[in-house]
């Protein structure tokens, strides 16, 4: 219950309601093996307000540049460059590195607004996303297309991370010292795990603008989700006032919730391929799971649903391929949809041989790997091979209606 939660999150209670938020009364945090969960007392009625953050408490870009601002020498045309990302990672890790260093180095320089926020979040060690994983954790994701998104997405962060670096650096030497890798690492997960579209926060809301950034919502983000769990995400004014600084973001469940029970969020329809990257946990059986496939050196990014859609767009592809290979030669319809369906079956039978390799690896895995890593890559691969078996089931429907066309017309087809 609420008096037996951990200090630092009495004091996230304290902060967040002196500036101006709120939690519903019935609601509590408990420490969990991903961080915290919130729970409910008592039974909440379906409308309620769970929780309620003024923009004014949000991590924006803005709010991350105006502080580097103020505590970088000369970052005026450097900073202007910085993605969303690199401003508020950079803003992220900048608690820890002034708490750290010596105060003296910092000077009478503004201190970051967000450390009760940072402190309820989930330590390090908890965070499970590839950015965490050991050497021999990525290994295993070899075989599937986790595995270069993985390292393509280590690799952009790493970049990031050093160009952040070099602009500390030119400040404080120490300062630099502090701002690791692996804080950088850990403030971009919070942001991926977290975030929500600066787009929410205006007076008229939308969840697709391009021009959005990622935006941290202190208290509204500590619901862990539930795919298809009834809620809204609302856009209040808090004193009537007609400025955008007096706007609050809250979350509205939009059903009972149980005495008991943990009160959920919705972080929309993903995949366990989205989910693991961004997230660091994937969901067994998750409808969302797709399989992507891209032909020999083509740049077109399939994606196969449980349901297989997508199936059809990769037989166009192929078919394209081969008349373009079959140049001048005429080609009977049935005669091009078999040779089709034989290559996509072909591609399908490599693929999903490196599904079964990778998965035979990750249930006998060697070297340093978590038991709940590997869990959420068995789950991962087990969709995999889900759709895999969708699509291969699906060119053999369609090969049995290609020969029964060549028949129609008389042909009987010999393999
Ligand atoms: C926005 S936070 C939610 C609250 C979080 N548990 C915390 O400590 O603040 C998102 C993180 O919570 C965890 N999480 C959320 N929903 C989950 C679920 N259904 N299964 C497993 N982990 C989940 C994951 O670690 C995810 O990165």
């Amino acid at each position: 219950m609420a008096s037996n939660e951990p200090a630092s999150v009495r004091a996230f209670r304290e902060w967040f309601s002196a500036n101006g938020g709120s939690i519903h009364e019935d609601a509590y945090f408990e420490r969990e093996k991903s961080g915290m969960g919130v729970y409910a007392k008592k039974g909440i009625s379906n409308g309620q307000t769970i929780v309620s953050c003024p923009i004014s408490l949000a991590v924006t870009d803005q709010v991350a540049r105006d502080y580097l601002v103020a505590v970088l020498s000369d970052p005026h045309q450097l900073l202007e460059k910085w993605s969303s990302r690199e401003l508020i990672c950079s803003y992220i890790v900048m608690h820890w590195v002034s708490q750290e260093v010596n105060p003296e180095e910092n000077g009478s320089r503004p201190k970051p607004l967000h450390g009760p926020y940072l402190e309820i979040l989930p330590p390090a060690p908890n965070l499970k996303t590839p950015l965490q994983f050991t050497d021999a954790e990525i290994d295993l994701l070899k075989g599937t297309n986790l595995h270069g998104a993985a390292l393509d997405r280590i690799e952009e962060r790493s970049k990031e991370w050093k160009r952040c670096l070099s602009l500390i650096r030119e400040t404080s030497q120490k300062w630099a010292d502090a701002f690791t890798w692996e804080r950088y690492k850990t403030a971009a997960t919070y942001l991926s795990s977290r975030a929500f579209p600066s787009s929410l926060l205006s007076s008229s809301p939308s969840l697709s603008d391009p021009n959005s950034t990622p935006v941290l919502l202190p208290g509204v983000d500590s619901l862990n989700h539930s795919r298809g769990q009834p809620v809204s995400w609302v856009v209040s004014n808090l004193s009537n006032a007609p400025t955008e600084e007096r706007l609050a973001i809250s979350l509205v469940s939009r059903a009972d919730i149980h005495p008991n029970s943990e009160i959920l969020n919705n972080y929309g329809l993903k995949s366990n391929a989205e989910l693991i990257l961004g997230y660091g946990f994937a969901l067994p059986k998750n409808p969302e799971d797709t399989l992507v496939l891209k032909l020999g050196s083509s740049s077109v990014r399939h994606e196969i649903t449980r349901s297989g859609d997508g199936i059809e767009e990769v037989c166009q592809e192929l078919a394209l391929v081969l008349k373009q290979q079959l140049a001048e030669e005429s080609i009977e319809d049935w005669d091009l949809d078999l040779e089709v369906l034989d290559r996509f079956k072909e591609m399908m039978e490599v693929v999903s041989s490196k599904l079964y390799h990778a998965g035979a690896r990750v249930e006998e895995p060697e070297g340093d790997v978590q038991a709940d890593v590997r869990q959420m890559m068995l789950t991962y691969i087990a969709g995999q091979l889900d759709v895999s078996k969708v699509i291969l089931q699906s060119l053999d429907e369609r090969w049995q209606k290609a020969l029964q066309v060549a028949e129609e017309q008389g042909v009987e087809v010999e393999f």
